[in-house]
């Protein structure tokens, strides 16, 4: 990437004392104008600060989160930046892209796409893990200190991220994640579309499997709601608890009776996700 990596800024609204703002860029690794949000709360004027990068769920843009889950007054008070990436290339018309809510626009699965039409687009996972990452850091007074979560699509997008790249995130949670995408409805849809049949190629996104391996010792912090309506087809957090069991990998993971798959359900526990990421963000190497 060029050091002069261009931002159009979309919008800059002021909220809580800090700003946030959204930026249009060319992504490389999709090859396509793509917009990010991002968070500065008001410690950004005068020194660089940890980011928790928030990965949204189907259907969802850049702007749910920073709209929905009410996260801006505690970012501010805690001194983090947020950045929320899109969900999948845009502004494309490939074959069947736009025809459903759980695959192609919108349902990027942070993979990278080896099946043709997608291969030349749809690279969500090196656009969250590497470019837009450099382009932040390039732009932004962050201190490099960084972690991740995010929502069923996003929150399996984090947790694979997190599982894959030990050392790149302090910290890693999520609400109602995808944990075992090649066992489910959502994920096989996605991944054989994506990836092709060869199901061997699907393991190394799948946190299950990422666990299984033993590759990472990332400790894992889940919320679920039990009145989810995707807990029993998509989800099944338990799959992940064996797992987690089998190798003994640190997870918490918290069943909350009542709540749903909505951001109502993530805004009744974004402080707990965000005092935890602050904690480990902050911690003294
Ligand atoms: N019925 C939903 C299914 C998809 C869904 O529940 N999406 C979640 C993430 S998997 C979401 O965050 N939707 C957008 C929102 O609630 O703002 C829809 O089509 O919006």
């Amino acid at each position: 990437m060029s050091m002069s990596e261009s931002l159009e800024l979309v919008s800059a609204t002021k909220s809580f004392g800090g700003w946030l703002k959204r930026y249009k860029h060319h992504a490389r690794a999709l090859d396509c104008e793509m917009v990010f949000s991002i968070y500065l709360p008001p410690q950004a004027e005068s020194e660089r600060v940890p980011l928790m990068w928030w990965l949204s769920g189907l259907t969802c843009t850049d702007e749910n989160f920073m709209q929905k889950a009410g996260a801006q007054r505690l970012a501010a008070e805690l001194g983090i930046a947020i950045v929320c990436p899109d969900t999948s290339p845009r502004g494309l018309d490939l074959p069947g892209e736009h025809d459903s809510y759980d695959f192609g626009s919108g349902a990027g699965f942070y993979v990278n796409a080896t099946q043709e039409p997608w291969a030349k687009h749809y690279r969500m996972y090196d656009y969250v893990a590497e470019e837009l990452p450099s382009v932040v850091r390039q732009h932004f007074p962050v201190n490099g200190r960084e972690s991740i979560s995010g929502h069923s699509m996003g929150g399996h997008g984090a947790l694979v991220l997190a599982l894959r790249r030990p050392g790149q995130y302090a910290a890693v949670s999520a609400f109602a994640p995808v944990v075992n995408p090649i066992e489910c409805p959502w994920g096989q849809k996605a991944f054989s579309h994506y990836l092709g049949e060869d199901k061997r190629a699907w393991t190394q996104y799948d946190a299950c499997e990422l666990v299984a391996k033993g590759a990472s010792r990332q400790p894992l912090f889940i919320d679920q709601g039990e009145a989810d309506n995707f807990l029993e087809e998509q989800l099944m957090p338990e799959r992940l608890e064996a797992a987690c069991e089998k190798r003994d990998h640190p997870l918490t993971l918290r069943r909350h009776a009542g709540y749903d798959h909505s951001y109502y359900f993530i805004a009744s526990f974004i402080e707990d996700h965000l005092r935890y990421h602050a904690e480990r963000l902050y911690k003294k190497r």
